[in-house]
C-alpha cells in the first residue's frame, strides 16, 4: 500500500553490531537463517517495497566487503553500504549522512522526505505496516512501532531490591520500523551529545528531546521482534520454515490420463497449504509457471507417468535458474512417476534409479532438492 501523496521515502538499516548477546564469532545480521544472511531478509523486504527509493545498510569497517558479497549474490537492488559506528546510534547517524553530506559519501544520494529507519536483525517486516509508518510520520514528523509489553518493567532500589513497578497496561515496547521526516531526524542527530549517541536506544526520544516532536505510535504486528538472543535465531528459522512450506505448485503433463490426479492431489492439499495447479509440462515455457516460479515458491509436485522424467524435472530446473529471482531457499523438487499399468509387476529399472539418484546430486549443488516417487495404481475395470 503506497503512501498517499508524492513522498520520497529512503531506509536506513543499522547492521554494523556485533552481537554480543547473541554469542559467537560471526555477528547476528551475518548468520545464517535457512541457508542466508540473516541481514538479507530486512534488505529484501525493503527492496520488495517499491516505493522505497534507497536502501542504506550501515556495517561495520570490517564487514564492508560481507555486506557487498551479500548484495551480489542474493542480487539485492537499489542498496548503498555505509560505515557504521561504535554504537547503534552512530551507525543509524552514519546512514542518515549518505543524504546530506557530500564528503561523508562518494555520491550524494537524493535526500527523502522521509527516512524510515529499521534494525536489520528485523527479519519480518511487511509493507503494510512500514506503509502505515511512513503516512505517520508524514504528518506528525516521527512515528514508530509499538508491541504490547509482556513483561512488567520494574525499578530497582540501591539496595537491589525493588523500588517500584509501572503500570504494565499504559507503556508499550518500542519496536522498529520507524520513520521520520528527514530534516527532523537529521536535525535531532547533529544536536545530539555524546552521551545520547553512545547509551541511547530510541531515535523516537531524539525526536522528542531536540525537535520537540511526538512521534505517533502504530501498533505493530507480533512478528516485528529483533533477533537478539541464539533463541530467537531458531525462532526466525523456524518462522521461514513454516512460510516456506505454505506453498506449493503441482505440474502435471497434459495427458488426459494424469488429469485426474493433477485435480485430485491439489484438491487434497488445498485445505492446508495454498496450491497452484498447472496441467503443461514445464517446456512449454508456461508463463504461467514462470509467474509462480518469479513468486518465490518454493515447493513443486511434477506428476508423470515416464518412469524416469528426468527431461521434465530438468526443463523446470532450468527455468528455476534463468528466473530472474536469485533462489534464496532450498528448491524441493517431489518427481511423481505414476504407473497406471495392468500387470502387477511394476519396476523401475536400476539404470533409471542411479540416473535419478545422479541427477539429484548434481542439483543439489544449486539449493535444489530433487526426491522421486513411484506410484503404481491400476485403474479397475468395470465388469
Ligand atoms: N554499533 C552498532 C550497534 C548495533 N547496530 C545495529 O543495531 C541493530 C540493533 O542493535 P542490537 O540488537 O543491540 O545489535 P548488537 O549491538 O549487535 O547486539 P549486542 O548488543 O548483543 O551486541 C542491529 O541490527 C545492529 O547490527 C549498529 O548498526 N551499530
Ligand atoms: O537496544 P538494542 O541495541 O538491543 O536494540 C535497539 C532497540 O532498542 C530498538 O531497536 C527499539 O527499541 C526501537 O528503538
Amino acid at each position: 500500500m503506497e503512501p498517499r501523496g508524492p513522498v520520497s521515502v529512503s531506509a536506513v538499516l543499522p547492521a554494523g553490531g556485533s552481537g554480543e548477546r547473541l554469542g559467537g564469532a560471526t555477528p547476528k545480521q551475518f548468520c545464517a537463517v535457512q541457508g542466508r544472511p540473516l541481514v538479507s531478509y530486512a534488505v529484501r523486504a525493503m527492496e520488495r517495497i517499491s516505493w522505497i527509493s534507497d536502501i542504506i545498510v550501515v556495517v561495520s569497517p570490517e564487514n564492508i566487503e560481507t555486506m557487498k558479497t551479500i548484495i551480489e549474490k542474493y542480487g539485492h537492488r537499489r542498496v548503498t553500504v555505509v560505515e557504521g559506528g561504535i554504537t547503534r546510534h552512530r551507525s543509524i547517524f552514519n546512514g542518515l549522512k549518505v543524504f546530506a553530506e557530500k564528503e561523508f559519501s562518494s555520491h550524494l544520494l537524493q535526500k527523502p522526505e522521509v527516512v524510515i529507519i529499521h534494525d536489520a536483525v528485523r527479519p519480518f517486516v511487511e509493507e503494510d505496516i512500514v506503509s502505515k509508518v511512513v503516512m505517520a510520520a508524514k504528518e506528525h514528523g516521527a512515528a514508530g512501532a509499538i508491541r504490547p509489553l509482556v513483561s512488567t518493567v520494574i525499578a530497582s532500589a540501591a539496595d537491589g531490591c525493588l523500588d517500584h513497578s509501572l503500570e504494565r497496561a499504559r507503556y508499550r515496547a518500542s519496536e522498529m520500523p520507524q520513520a521520520f521526516l528527514f530534516d527532523i531526524i537529521y536535525e535531532a542527530y547533529q544536536q545530539c551529545t555524546d552521551y545520547d549517541l553512545d547509551y541511547g536506544t530510541e531515535c523516537l526520544h531524539l525526536a522528542l528531546k531536540y525537535c520537540k516532536t511526538n512521534a505517533k505510535l502504530v501498533e505493530g504486528t507480533t512478528d516485528l521482534w529483533k533477533v537478539t538472543y541464539k533463541r530467537d535465531l531458531y525462532a526466525a528459522e523456524s518462522i521461514i520454515k513454516d512460510n516456506l512450506s505454505q506453498r506449493v505448485c503441482v505440474i502435471t503433463k497434459g495427458k488426459e490420463s494424469l488429469a485426474q490426479v493433477g485435480f485430485l492431489l491439489p484438491e487434497s492439499l488445498k485445505n492446508q497449504i495454498k496450491v497452484e495447479a498447472i496441467s503443461v509440462s514445464p517446456s512449454k515455457n508456461d508463463s504461467h509457471l514462470q509467474n509462480i516460479i518469479s513468486g518465490q515458491c518454493y515447493n513443486f509436485v511434477c506428476v508423470n507417468d515416464k518412469r524416469c522424467a528426468i527431461q521434465e524435472i530438468q526443463e523446470l530446473v532450468d527455468m528455476l535458474e534463468k528466473s530472474n529471482t536469485p533462489l534464496l531457499y532450498p528448491v524441493v523438487l517431489i518427481s511423481v512417476h505414476l504407473d497406471i499399468s495392468e500387470n502387477n509387476s511394476f519396476s523401475i529399472g536400476m539404470e533409471d534409479i542411479t540416473t535419478i539418484k545422479k541427477f539429484a546430486r548434481e542439483t543439489k549443488k544449486k539449493n535444489i532438492l530433487v526426491y522421486g516417487l513411484l506410484i503404481q495404481y491400476k485403474v479397475q475395470s468395470m465388469i
